[in-house]
């Protein structure tokens, strides 16, 4: 769903924010990811440029006075207590009475996905970063987008680039950002029919991770690469087949994250469109914009 639904009122000066809220946690693509090394605790050092875009799942708070949180969803196979809508607003709900909040701090969470689970599009990711900032805001809690991103970072090394809400250059575990305006561009993006866990990637022994650090935050695609691809091109033929079918129509086509979607860009949406209505029916999928600025502050103070 493209969405950009208000969440707030401009009154008198300023951003009141409704209640219930809806907003958009949308996906982003990898244009290119470098592995540049190893820390020790296991994690890997990137180097990569998100992009956001427009499209995403759409999430619903409502706020309660009784400490409850409740989640309804149309997500299934991820267990109530794992899902990171709720690890967010349990984290959120922890550093609140960490810092001497005394309030039964609650919300009533709504998911509506559309975000396809696993496909490196950082979907679980998003849904985290936006109920970090969502019930920030109903909560009236206040913390500073620093203290969010951190907050963010140990619940997924994406969150912190969904909570800044800017297409970024990206170093470190994916959480060192400098904001991007990006070409504008429309983006096809297919789904293979495999799940591709992260963790099994960035475990396995055949990944490349000695990958040059490169200087510039400067974009172009040449040169640059997703270093997970051919290791997961080998492991799922799934994914193989879905490059090869895309790169028919755009020789830039490439795999996003640890996989397992795969996207091209394009001028325009009506391109994009055509490409994605040529589709096998095995290979779903959707077309969506590239944004520098999510429009998860669209209607809210930041
Ligand atoms: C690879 C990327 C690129 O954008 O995207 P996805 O394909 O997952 O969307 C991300 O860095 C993924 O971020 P995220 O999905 O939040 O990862 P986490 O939950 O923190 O970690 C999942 C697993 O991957 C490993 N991991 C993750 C990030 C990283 N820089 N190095 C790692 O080794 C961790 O060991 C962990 O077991
Ligand atoms: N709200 C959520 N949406 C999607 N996945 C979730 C969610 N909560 C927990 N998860 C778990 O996180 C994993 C990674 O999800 P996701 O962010 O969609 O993948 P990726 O990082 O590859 O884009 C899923 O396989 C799932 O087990």
């Amino acid at each position: 769903m493209t969405a950009s639904v208000l969440s707030s009122r401009f009154i008198s000066g300023s951003w009141i924010v409704t209640d219930p809220l809806v907003l958009l946690a949308p996906a982003k693509l990898n244009l290119f990811l470098h592995i540049t090394g190893r820390r020790n605790d296991g994690y890997h050092q990137l180097q990569t440029i998100f992009q956001l875009l427009d499209y995403g799942d759409t999430l619903t708070f409502r706020a309660r006075a009784d400490g409850q949180l409740n989640l309804s969803s149309n997500l299934t196979g991820v267990n109530y207590s794992d899902n990171l809508i709720v690890r967010a607003a349990r984290a959120l709900q922890a550093a609140a009475q960490a810092s001497g909040n005394s309030r039964r701090l609650g919300a009533d969470i709504q998911l509506d996905k559309v975000l396809p689970m696993g496909g490196g599009i950082g979907g679980g990711s998003s849904d985290a970063a936006t109920t970090l900032v969502a019930l920030n805001q109903l909560w009236q809690l206040n913390i500073d987008k620093p203290s969010l991103m951190s907050l963010g970072l140990s619940l997924g090394a994406d969150v912190p680039v969904f909570i800044n809400a800017c297409s970024a250059w990206a170093e470190g575990v994916g959480e060192q950002l400098t904001a991007l305006d990006l070409p504008p561009k429309w983006f096809t993006v297919v789904q293979p029919d495999c799940h591709v866990s992260t963790a099994t990637v960035f475990s396995h022994k055949d990944l490349t991770r000695d990958t040059r650090p490169i200087k510039v935050a400067a974009f172009s695609q040449g040169g640059t690469r997703n270093d997970c691809e051919p290791l997961v091109r080998k492991l799922y033929p799934e994914v193989d087949n879905a490059l090869i079918w895309l790169k028919k129509f755009n020789d830039n086509a490439r795999m996003t994250g640890t996989g397992a979607c795969v996207f091209a860009p394009f001028n325009s949406e009506g391109e994009a469109r055509a490409v994605l209505a040529q589709a096998p029916d095995n290979l779903p999928g959707f077309v969506a914009k590239g944004v520098s600025r999510s429009a998860l502050f669209e209607h809210l103070p930041e």
